[in-house]
């Protein structure tokens, strides 16, 4: 730390003076130069796609011709991607442009909307609501992809009811390692359609994406139940995921060992009395969303309020779920939320792209941002142990039913089987923390039959690797389309000596 230059000093301690004069700004001026490129080149046709197609096609064989013992990846920079780690495979990969991010069309008697990869759940989820409708499972940070969440994961509070976000896509469109364009559907090439999610990118390029719409409501009618004991939250959690009928949407944030709010939700078109109700939580001056929840734990109350559907989709985005804290630690005071809260959120790309070398060792050395899924029964349990080792609170907990099947995630039975997924972002409050506690956590998680999510990388082996995630259908998937020497594998780009 002595070496570090007085840039780097003042970036390091003062990073918040460095997001707020100058991230947050540049972050409005981006908004703003989306809003002005959407009106200039805002319908996007068929006839655009197709071109943006064949340039990928071209580029393929271009790199065919030229550099066949290169294999390829994206070309979408490691700064732009939603995780905390620098993906380096990108330096040595061939890098193959798929920046595709229109939507081709919204069929409304058909319940489809079809868009390209690239396009983000912040300008997908509002286009949709102001037409009526939105996806099943609508993720809450705005940049992510829904490329990326197809090849990677995504799952919400409405999982439990929808499962994991690629189960409400039908269709995709797939270019090949040898250029072709290929679609895949439950009924067309269906073993290549079971094996893309998960795959991260290494069984070709996706162009086009066929999403499941439903209506939308205006509001999500949200009920907080503050609860304590872990035996309590996870039998309360496991009625609650039961009942489809009445919640659409379940979250469990637990603010310590002991202590928890659950929240169910209802999407609805309210009464004649909802407007007294109803909290805008996604205003600018609003207090932060986990800041919000634990209040019903301070007060010991059960709530219920009204929330507009796009304020809760998006109620972790302005503050990074709890992440931002460490960045403006009095990012929520009402004085900050009032003068410059309608500055925030700050765009993680950007905080992504200009953290120093140093901070981004602070964050190895000492941060934690990752996510495990496993069998809800496991609930105590996992917590318990997460509490030893990392002591990081809160807790995101997000109840998401995994189908049987043969890709590479998939139920461990023969049934539908409900998980939860756990989230942990923070700075552990143990005294020893480091990559070894990394790896056995990966380790508790394999051994109870959970999966993890691989945005932050992985500290497994191969063959552990394989053993977690099912690799049958996709080794002989990469076969059928020729992707050894093409594509990577998947742990070829999760590892994390690639991942770091
Ligand atoms: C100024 C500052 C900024 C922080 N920013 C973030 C952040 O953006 N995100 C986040 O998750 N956590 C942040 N933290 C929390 C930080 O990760 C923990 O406080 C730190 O890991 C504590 O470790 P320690 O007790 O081993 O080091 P300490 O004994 O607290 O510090 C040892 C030396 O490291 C330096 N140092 C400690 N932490 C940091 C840091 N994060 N950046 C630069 N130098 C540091 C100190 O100046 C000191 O010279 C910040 C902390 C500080 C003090
Ligand atoms: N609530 C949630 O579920 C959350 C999920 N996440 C994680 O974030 C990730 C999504 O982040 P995002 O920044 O959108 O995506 P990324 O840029 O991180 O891409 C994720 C993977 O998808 C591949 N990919 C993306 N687009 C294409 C495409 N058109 N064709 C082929 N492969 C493609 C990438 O390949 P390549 O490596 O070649 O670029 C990469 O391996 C997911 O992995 C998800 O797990 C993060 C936060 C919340
Ligand atoms: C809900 C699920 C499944 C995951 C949420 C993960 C997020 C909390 C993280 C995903 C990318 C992360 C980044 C940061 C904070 C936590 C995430 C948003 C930073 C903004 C933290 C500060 C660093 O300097 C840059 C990080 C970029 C990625």
């Amino acid at each position: 730390m002595q070496t570090e230059s007085s840039l780097e000093y003042v970036l390091i301690n003062y990073r918040w003076m460095f997001v707020i004069f100058f991230l947050l700004p540049c972050t409005v001026l981006g908004k703003i130069w989306s809003v002005f490129e959407k009106s200039l080149w805002s319908r996007h046709s068929g006839l655009e796609h197709e071109k943006n197609v064949s340039n990928i096609q071209r580029q393929i064989r271009h790199r065919n011709q030229h550099a066949p013992d290169r294999v390829m990846c994206t070309a979408r920079p490691s700064w732009r991607s939603m995780t905390i780690a620098d993906m380096i495979y990108k330096k040595y990969m061939f890098n193959i442009n798929v920046h595709l991010d229109g939507i081709i069309s919204i069929d409304a008697n058909l319940r489809i909307v079809r868009v390209e990869p690239g396009i983000t759940m912040g300008r997908l989820i509002p286009i949709l609501i102001e037409s009526g409708w939105t996806v099943p499972v609508a993720l809450d940070m705005e940049d992510l992809t829904i490329g990326g969440l197809v090849m990677g994961i995504g799952l919400e509070s409405s999982s439990h009811k929808f499962g994991i976000f690629h189960e409400s896509c039908i269709r995709y469109e797939l270019i090949t390692a040898n250029g072709d364009l290929i679609i895949c559907s439950k009924s067309v090439n269906t073993d290549i359609f079971e094996s893309v999610p998960y795959s991260y990118g290494t069984l070709g390029f996706l162009t086009a994406v066929d999403i499941q719409i439903i209506p939308a409501k205006k509001y999500v009618k949200l009920k907080y139940r503050p609860i304590r004991t872990l035996e309590k939250m996870e039998s309360k959690l496991i009625v609650e995921t039961n009942d489809l009928e009445h919640n659409d949407f379940v979250e469990l944030l637990i603010y310590n060992k002991d202590e928890g709010v659950l929240m169910t939700g209802k999407m609805t078109d309210g009464h004649k009395d909802t407007k007294k109700n109803v909290n805008r939580i996604g205003r600018f001056y609003k207090p932060w969303f986990f800041k919000h929840v634990e209040s019903f734990l301070l007060t010991w109350k059960i709530g219920e309020e009204y929330i507009p559907l796009k304020d809760y989709y998006f109620r972790h985005n302005k503050s990074l779920f709890w992440e931002i804290q460490d960045i403006i630690p009095f990012g929520n005071h009402p004085v900050f939320r009032y003068l410059l809260g309608w500055l925030m959120p700050a765009k993680v790309a950007l905080l992504k792209l200009t953290q120093t070398d140093t901070i981004k060792q602070l964050y190895d050395k000492h941060h934690f941002i990752d996510d495990f899924i496993l069998p809800i029964s496991t609930l105590k349990k996992s917590v318990q142990q997460f509490h030893t080792t990392l002591n990081i609170y809160p807790i995101w907990v997000c109840p998401a039913v995994l189908r049987p099947g043969k890709g590479l995630m998939h139920s461990h039975t023969t049934v539908d089987d409900m998980y939860i997924d756990i989230g942990l972002y923070g700075e552990p409050k143990v005294s020893e923390y480091n990559a070894t506690i990394v790896r056995d956590l990966e380790i508790f998680v394999l051994k109870l039959k959970g999966f993890k999510m691989m945005y932050g990388g992985t500290y497994l082996n191969i063959d552990e690797f394989k053993t977690m995630f099912d690799h049958r259908l996709y080794d002989r998937i990469r076969q059928h389309l020729g992707c050894e020497s093409n594509f990577p594998e998947v742990y070829d780009k999760v590892n994390r000596k690639v991942r770091i």
